[in-house]
């Protein structure tokens, strides 16, 4: 049996104390679980760490609240750097060398750059070196910050064709409402489909130290279930929570995902920007919905935005329905044109597929991608 790959993202409160430091103490027990895991054959694991703001904000005795993008961004390049350093201690304990991989939104958005992060982690992976991710704050603005690592954690399992992603946070699992703020929520154990209503519940923020709470996770999970990942969000200071979750133990809230999408169109659906518009007729629609067909030229009522051979487009229905997303196979202003001359009675055969099927995915009513 081939290695079950897990992606273990762990939060800032899951690796500070009371005073915004890192914690050793926290630290080194959940080190050693991930190397008790890693040293185990059958398992690769891939960490995604939050901390580094909070590492910097403490190191630098700098006010939590009201600080500037800039101000926060100079607190994760200095705590980056304790970060990493005190894994690379904790983790060379274990006899386990560690990689520090740090990314933005746009290296997974770009293709080539996509596959360069996946080749490296795989390298690393079958060296049995320990790849530790998280998103390179210090040059990100706004347009293209995942924002949070639970988004981060959950493309990285898409990247790497995790099994599994597991969410360690300090709270054991998602609840029908903040347990902070309402004494009466209880905990969701099993979830089968993320309803509006589990959003709902997830609408609260998190701690201080934390981006989003519950409503980041729950992002999270819905991209890594509909692209065949299952999803676990455990609390990090339960004993060993990891290899229990391993073992099958049902701790926290487990994600039950339905489909496996390729790698490719996951990326499509989750991984990166659409680029423009194709507004199509009913008849596409159908054969989209119905046939699993390839969009044929013929569909194609509208042509929106600035994109090239290779783009991936929204297909949207004339009531501007998503309908799904994909490669196209033209620039928008050849689609024009060749739209433009089919109109005037060319037969454009050769011309006429402009998203290929296996290029595409397909959004359901419920919000799903296959
Ligand atoms: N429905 C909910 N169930 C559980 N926790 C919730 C819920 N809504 C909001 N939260 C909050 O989310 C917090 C965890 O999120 P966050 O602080 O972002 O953690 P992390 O730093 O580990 O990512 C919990 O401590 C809790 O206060
Ligand atoms: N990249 C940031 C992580 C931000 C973040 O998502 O934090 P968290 O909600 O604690 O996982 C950092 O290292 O501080």
């Amino acid at each position: 049996m081939s290695a079950k790959r897990i992606v273990v993202k762990i939060g800032s409160s899951s690796l500070t104390n009371e005073q915004g430091r890192l914690s050793v103490e926290k630290m080194s027990g959940l080190v050693n679980q991930v190397a008790n895991l890693q040293t185990r054959q059958e398992y690769e694991v891939i960490l995604v760490s939050s901390g580094a703001v909070a590492a910097g904000l403490g190191k630098l005795g700098w006010p939590r609240p009201n600080i500037t993008m800039p101000e926060k961004q100079a607190a994760a390049a200095v705590g980056q750097g304790l970060l990493i350093e005190l894994y690379q201690k904790l983790f060379a304990e274990h006899g386990i060398v560690i990689a520090q991989l740090l990314l933005t939104r746009s290296d997974i958005e770009d293709r080539k750059r996509f596959i360069h992060i996946r080749n490296t982690a795989e390298t690393l992976m079958r060296h049995g070196i320990l790849p530790i991710v998280n998103e390179n704050d210090t040059v990100t603005v706004e347009q293209i910050r995942f924002g949070d690592n639970d988004t981060l954690g959950s493309l990285v399992a898409l990247v790497t064709e995790a099994d599994l992603l597991v969410l360690l946070t300090d709270i054991d699992g998602l609840y029908t409402a903040n347990p902070k703020t309402d004494p009466d929520a209880t905990r969701i154990q099993d979830v089968w489909e993320i309803t509006p209503e589990l959003e709902e519940a997830a609408g609260g923020n998190g701690t201080a130290l934390g981006t989003g709470g519950m409503k980041t996770k729950l992002t999270a999970a819905r991209m890594a279930v509909d692209s065949g990942i299952d999803v676990v969000v455990a609390s990090s200071s339960e004993p060993n929570v990891l290899s229990r979750i391993m073992e099958g133990e049902s701790l926290g809230t487990r994600f039950y995902s339905k489909q496996r999408l390729s790698s490719k169109k996951s990326w499509i659906a989750y991984g990166t920007r659409t680029e423009g518009r194709l507004v199509i007729d009913n008849g596409a629609v159908r054969a989209l919905i119905e046939r699993a067909s390839s969009l044929l030229l013929p569909g194609i009522v509208e042509v929106e935005g600035d994109f090239h051979e290779g783009s991936i487009v929204q297909v949207v229905s004339q009531d501007g329905r998503l309908i799904g997303k994909g490669a196209v196979s033209f620039s928008d202003r050849d689609l024009r044109l060749l739209i433009e001359r089919r109109q005037l009675g060319e037969k454009l055969h050769n011309y006429h597929e402009v998203i290929h099927r296996d290029a595409m995915v397909i959004q359901s009513r419920e919000g799903i991608f296959t």
